[in-house]
């Protein structure tokens, strides 16, 4: 068999798809309902168009952010995603290896399947992903856990008062993970618990996280600017904008269409981030001009790691790096942080 060049994140995704269990493929793959807004996150990046500037004179362009106070060599991280060893026996541990040697913060899932001590001990900027459990207590030794084994943030998803329904889990009946795999930020006294979701959390449930840890909160799920400017009052640190890779609320707005809003909302109070359906440097370009700060892949990294374990994660963060850097270079840009919307012509009545 000839192996096909993996020239970008798309081949990953093919590959991936040849390697995976097709039940654990159609987990990472999946949407919720309809997966309209599966599609959408994805399509939207292509209804923007760029009009670059020419004979600029500008240097090689400069990549790095302050991302919530961890300086990164790109504007992209790894937004959290659950149960990396069905992808690859190493599972987060290999995924956070490679975002160290990429200079770039990961967002290890509370539903990991390598403790957080671990995944830290690879040596990467580690932010925490949280889903508040109805036992508070619990989820109180959860943060410290995480804070002692050095993770940087914590990031609240808000966009789950329930789990989204996946037709295709619902189809295979997968709702368990295999033999010798499990959620190991959960465990508790021997056992581990089930990650539980409540409608019942409120703002006044951030008030508490923040009374139980100094960490910096990030609310990762915002789509309305009227709950955006809610966590800017409430002290967020950041909010990412995100409809959870469509695997929530379905035909939610893509959501590089639900930025604009927000980042006006915000009014560069706090840095706004962004994830959903990035597969090309063109789309980190759009979400920056648009006000992003930086922004998060979710699958095209599990692709990765199914694909080559550590390495190939490594090779899906360059071939975004790659394409960010020939990007700006052809749009006239030095620098990530000067992009506007002026370089892009964006679809009529739609933003
Ligand atoms: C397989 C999978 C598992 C995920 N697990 C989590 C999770 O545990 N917590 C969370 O906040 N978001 C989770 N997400 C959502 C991602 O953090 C992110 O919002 C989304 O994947 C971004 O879209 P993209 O996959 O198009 O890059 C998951 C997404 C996928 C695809
Ligand atoms: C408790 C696991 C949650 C995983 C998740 O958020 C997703 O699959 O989208």
């Amino acid at each position: 068999m000839t192996v096909p060049k993996l020239l970008n994140v798309r081949d990953f995704q093919a590959a991936a798809a040849q390697i995976l269990d097709p039940v654990h493929a159609d987990y990472f793959a999946g949407g919720a309902r309809d997966e309209i807004t599966l599609a959408e996150n994805e399509t939207a990046f292509d209804r923007i168009s760029l009009l670059p500037r020419v004979l600029r004179g500008r240097p090689a362009p400069d990549l790095t952010v302050d991302l919530v106070g961890s300086p990164t060599s790109m504007p992209i991280f790894l937004s959290p995603t659950a149960f990396h060893r069905l992808a690859h026996p190493e599972g987060e541990a290999a995924t956070a290896r490679a975002a160290a040697a990429a200079g770039t913060v990961m967002i290890a899932a509370m539903a990991s399947t390598v403790a957080v001590e671990e995944v830290a001990a690879q040596g990467t900027a580690l932010w925490f992903q949280l889903y508040l459990q109805p036992d508070l207590a619990f989820t109180e030794s959860v943060i410290q856990r995480a804070a002692a084994a050095g993770c940087r943030a914590l990031v609240l998803t808000v966009d789950s008062a329930v789990f989204g329904s996946h037709e295709r889990d619902n189809r295979h009946d997968f709702h368990q993970l295999p033999d010798g795999l499990h959620c190991e930020n959960m465990r508790d006294a021997g056992e581990v618990r089930p990650i539980q979701m409540s409608p019942e959390f409120s703002w006044k449930h951030l008030r508490w996280l923040q009374s139980v840890t100094d960490l910096p909160v990030i609310l990762k799920g915002i789509l309305h600017p009227d709950d955006a400017i809610l966590a800017v009052e409430h002290g967020a640190a950041a909010v990412i904008v995100s409809n959870h890779g469509g695997r929530q609320l379905d035909t939610t707005p893509a959501s590089i269409r639900a930025l604009p809003a927000v980042v006006r909302a915000v009014g560069g109070r706090i840095p706004v981030l962004l994830d959903g359906g990035i597969r090309r440097g063109t789309d980190v370009v759009k979400a920056l001009a648009l006000g992003a700060t930086a922004v998060g892949v979710g699958r095209p990294v599990v692709w990765g790691l199914a694909v080559d374990g550590g390495k190939g994660v490594s090779a899906v963060l360059e071939i975004l790096r790659a394409e960010l850097e020939h990007t700006l270079l052809l749009c006239g840009y030095g620098s990530v942080r000067e992009l506007v919307a002026g370089l892009l012509l964006l679809p009529p009545g739609e933003y």
